[in-house]
């Protein structure tokens, strides 16, 4: 079973334009909404894929009821934490060519009392699980320790863990040795204090963070793919987009794609690359389905310690 956590969920208002045009009014062509959060989006793909798993999340208000009501219809497995505040919604703006437009809420702040409940939740769950995952924004006010408390109580429910996070809470939890960190360039870019250039510094970038103590490093990198710098070597997968409908949530559907497909070396980067592609041609954060997956149009290349890539058969 894995187990995701998702401190800081959100109700996703997709909506539909032509084209965004700053400071006019538009006319919406279509709403979706779907229920939202990192570790709630991993939870949706991993169900889909009839993998046995559980998402551990705070739900306040009507909101909150709402977020719930959207993942029954999806069978997900919920554990739910009631808070006090409401949940927070978080609104994309998709124009016709694809561009996605996000704004997020910070995330109404959780008591002391209901972020220990949350991770005492977890401890619970987590002992039946193989893997924990612990993604997205910490709500407002959180400290920037969590996660890194968090990866501890998985740890010590004998799970492995993966942490997708950014800025201070992305750094914290870090320190604290996850199993797998699965950043997107922009978070590893703020991890490591420097943009890397290219896809060996990109590399060389994600084995320094391993240095310091996480497993592995899954670095997304959108239309390009993503790079795995495991224990052994590092490979780099790359899937093209047929027509991309909305990149909401394709960093979620690729690491529920890596955790499917074991967890572990180059085919479970291929399962990740298949998912995240699959997951920018469909609408909203709609997660795909092992169905929607073209795993033959991924192309898996290794890369040594120069940056040089080395074809794999497929
Ligand atoms: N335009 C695209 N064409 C093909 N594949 C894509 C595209 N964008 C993303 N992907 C696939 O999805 C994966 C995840 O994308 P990305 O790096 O944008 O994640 P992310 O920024 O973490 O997303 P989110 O935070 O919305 O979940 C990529 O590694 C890639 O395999
Ligand atoms: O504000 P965070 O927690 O960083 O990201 C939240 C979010 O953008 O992530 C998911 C896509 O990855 C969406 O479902 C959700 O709205």
């Amino acid at each position: 079973m894995i187990v995701t956590v998702t401190p800081n969920p959100s109700l996703d208002r997709s909506v539909l334009l032509d084209r965004l045009d700053r400071g006019e009014v538009h006319r919406a062509g279509g709403v979706h909404v779907d229920p939202g959060g990192k570790g709630v989006n991993v939870a949706r793909v991993l169900t889909a894929a009839d993998h046995s798993a559980v998402a551990v999340l705070p739900t306040g208000g009507v909101e909150g009821n709402s977020l719930a009501e959207l993942l029954a219809p999806e069978a997900v497995s919920v554990v739910e934490v009631p808070v006090e505040a409401a949940t927070r919604s978080n609104l994309t703006l998709v124009e016709a060519d694809g561009t996605t437009t996000k704004i997020n809420e910070p995330g109404n702040a959780l008591t002391t009392g209901e972020l220990e409940a949350l991770r005492t939740r977890l401890g619970e769950v987590a002992t039946r699980a193989r893997w924990v995952v612990a993604s997205g924004s910490l709500p407002h006010g959180c400290p920037d320790d969590y996660y890194a408390g968090l990866v501890r109580t998985a740890r010590g429910a004998g799970a492995k863990v993966a942490v997708d996070s950014s800025g201070a809470a992305l750094a914290e939890a870090c320190a604290a040795g996850p199993d797998l960190l699965a950043p997107n360039l922009a978070e590893l870019t703020e991890l490591a204090g420097h943009r890397p250039a290219d896809l060996a510094e990109v590399a060389a970038t994600a084995r320094a963070v391993r240095s310091e103590g996480t497993g592995s490093v899954l670095v997304t990198l959108g239309e390009h793919g993503a790079l795995l710098v495991g224990d052994e070597s590092a490979w780099f997968g790359t899937s093209n987009a047929r027509r991309v409908r909305s990149t909401v949530g394709a960093g979620d559907a690729a690491l529920a794609g890596y955790l499917l497909a074991g967890g572990d070396g180059p085919e479970a980067l291929r399962s990740a690359v298949a998912y995240g592609s699959a997951a920018v041609e469909l609408p909203g954060s709609r997660m795909p389905t092992p169905k929607e997956l073209r795993i033959e149009q991924v192309r898996i290349t290794e890369v040594d310690e120069s940056g040089r890539l080395y074809p794999m058969s497929p």
